[in-house]
């Protein structure tokens, strides 16, 4: 008889060891809907354990020069990069990405992300001020907050944990991190590297669940003075109610309804597949992705016919095939929830272009349960339908057509979120004059997704509070004071 391969457990990792749990959950292969491993249902218990180790940890951490903790985040960058390949497998096979955008942006990326913090913590500068007349002098320090809680989302698992563990401990800040209980694995495989980097026990503490029992327990605790946070706008809210008590640092990077806003005047050969790739990269579940694609009336059918074309082109196919452009939805509620926006616009009378309910999908049989859908798109829509206002995260955009630069502007800002917003022109004044007018934290032109770490990044209205970067994370993970010296 063929012996059957035990399923993956995963661990808690705290104090330094990894520790198993009393509960477990199922976590999906996307590709497939078979279950890939388990992940430990933690909760209070378990964030009491964290914050005692992360407690015992901090005096000795955050009283290291940012030197020494530079190292050591530049060291775990190496080892990170070194296992490159297996985490990104293991990134995609808990995703549904291609293993292809795993192998280029989300490892390299996390690899990218501790370099870039181990290098920004050396070079921050405080501020000194003079009072001769009253022989005063003042300046300011800063000295890391304490115990950081960080919870991330499942669109771009290691990339967004990696962007908060980094500057959390490079600032000298003891770590308790939740990922999402839908995509644990690559944490879990960081967990594992931890120790060889020289980090010492309890600087990192890694726990699994569910939001609702561990993340609610850690945003809860008393002895954690600062949250940071990337996901949804609802849950963003039940954060801050809960932290609200505690008058916790937050930090919320949330969704968006992000435009693309294309002048009569833009390149279209670059423009085009650039905005395929910004509608559907990552399965469209990026909180940067365009979702409404406002074209001005004289090129809007030649855009339309030469945009829908380039999306049928989007591959959609197994995770691991390299001619696959798109793979996998993260889950099945998700996937579901992505498809019941395409018939609510077909109920209001909208036309779908390509896509769901239009063209064919064809998979292995392997792959048939699996979460897939094609890039689809929609047209002859009303700015008021919730496909032109909600985040649906996922591949589904919208076009529509206007008139004046004043008209699109308005429109563009008339909905809740202001996250990112593409223009493109090749008329510089236009350029700049739209993106002033844009309420985004992000305005890319004639481009998209080109990242510069260095630079606030963040959105506006409901999509969020604070920014992160070089500068806006060191000044988030440390609290300032200011002192004053009479001589
Ligand atoms: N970066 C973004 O903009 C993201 C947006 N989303 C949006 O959110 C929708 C729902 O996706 P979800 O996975 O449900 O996102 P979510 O916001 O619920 O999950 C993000 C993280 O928060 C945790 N969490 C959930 N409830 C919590 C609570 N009460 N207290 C503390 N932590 C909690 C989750 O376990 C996960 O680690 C998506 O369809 C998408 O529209 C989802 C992920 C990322
Ligand atoms: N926060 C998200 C993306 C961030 C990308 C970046 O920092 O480059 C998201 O999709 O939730």
């Amino acid at each position: 008889m063929a012996a059957t391969k035990a399923l993956l457990m995963l661990e808690n990792f705290i104090d330094g060891k990894f520790l198993p749990c009393t509960s477990y959950i199922d976590s999906y292969d996307p590709s497939t809907g078979e279950v890939y491993y388990r992940v430990p249902d933690s909760g209070k218990e378990e964030i009491d354990a964290a914050v005692e180790a992360a407690r015992r940890a901090f005096p000795g951490w955050s009283s290291r020069s940012p030197q020494e903790r530079s190292q050591v985040l530049n060291k775990l960058a190496d080892l990170l990069e070194q296992s490159l390949e297996e985490l990104a497998q293991a990134e995609s096979k808990d995703q549904g990405k291609t293993l292809t955008l795993a192998r280029t942006m989300d490892i390299p990326r996390s690899v990218q992300n501790f370099r870039f913090f181990a290098s920004s913590v050396l070079h921050h500068t405080s501020e000194c001020t003079q009072m001769d007349h009253l022989g005063c002098m003042h300046y300011t320090v800063r000295t890391p907050v304490g115990i950081a809680g960080l919870i991330s989302p499942w669109n771009l698992p290691l990339y967004l944990l990696t962007w908060k563990i980094a500057p959390a401990m490079a600032a000298g800040n003891t770590v308790i991190a939740k990922p999402s209980e839908l995509t644990s694995v690559t944490a879990w495989m960081l967990c594992k590297l931890l120790d060889k980097a020289g980090v010492p026990p309890g600087v990192v503490n890694i726990v699994f669940g569910t939001g609702p029992r561990v993340g609610e327990a850690l945003v809860s605790h008393p002895e954690v003075p600062l949250i940071s946070f990337t996901g949804s706008q609802p849950t963003a809210e039940r954060i801050t109610q809960l932290s609200a008590p505690h008058c916790k640092k937050l930090s919320l990077e949330l969704g968006g309804k992000n435009p693309a806003i294309i002048f009569e005047d833009a390149n279209l050969d670059e423009c085009i597949p650039a905005t395929v790739r910004s509608s559907f990269a990552n399965q469209g579940e990026i909180c940067l992705c365009t979702s409404r694609i406002f074209v001005q009336k004289s090129i809007y059918s030649e855009f339309l016919k030469r945009f829908v074309e380039a999306t049928r082109k989007w591959k959609v196919g197994v995770p691991s095939d390299p001619s696959a452009s798109m793979g996998a939805l993260i889950s099945k509620a998700h996937l579901e929830k992505v498809r019941s926006y395409v018939k609510k616009a077909l109920s209001e009378g909208a036309q779908i272009q390509c896509g769901e309910g239009v063209d064919k999908l064809h998979l292995p049989a392997r792959n048939q349960a699996g979460y897939f859908m094609l890039p689809t798109v929609i047209t002859d829509i009303k700015d008021e339908s919730c496909c032109m206002k909600e985040e649906i995260f996922g591949p589904v955009t919208c076009v529509t057509p206007f008139d004046s630069e004043e008209e699109v502007i308005q429109r563009a800002n008339s909905v809740k979120y202001g996250l990112a917003a593409t223009v493109w022109s090749r008329d510089v004044g236009r350029v700049h004059r739209v993106a002033k007018q844009l309420q985004s934290g992000l305005v890319w032109t004639n481009c998209w997704l080109i990242r510069e770490l260095n630079l606030p990044f963040g959105g506006m209205k409901s999509s969020g509070i604070g920014r992160e970067g070089a500068k806006d994370s060191y000044d988030f993970f440390t609290e300032i004071k200011t002192i004053t010296v009479k001589h």
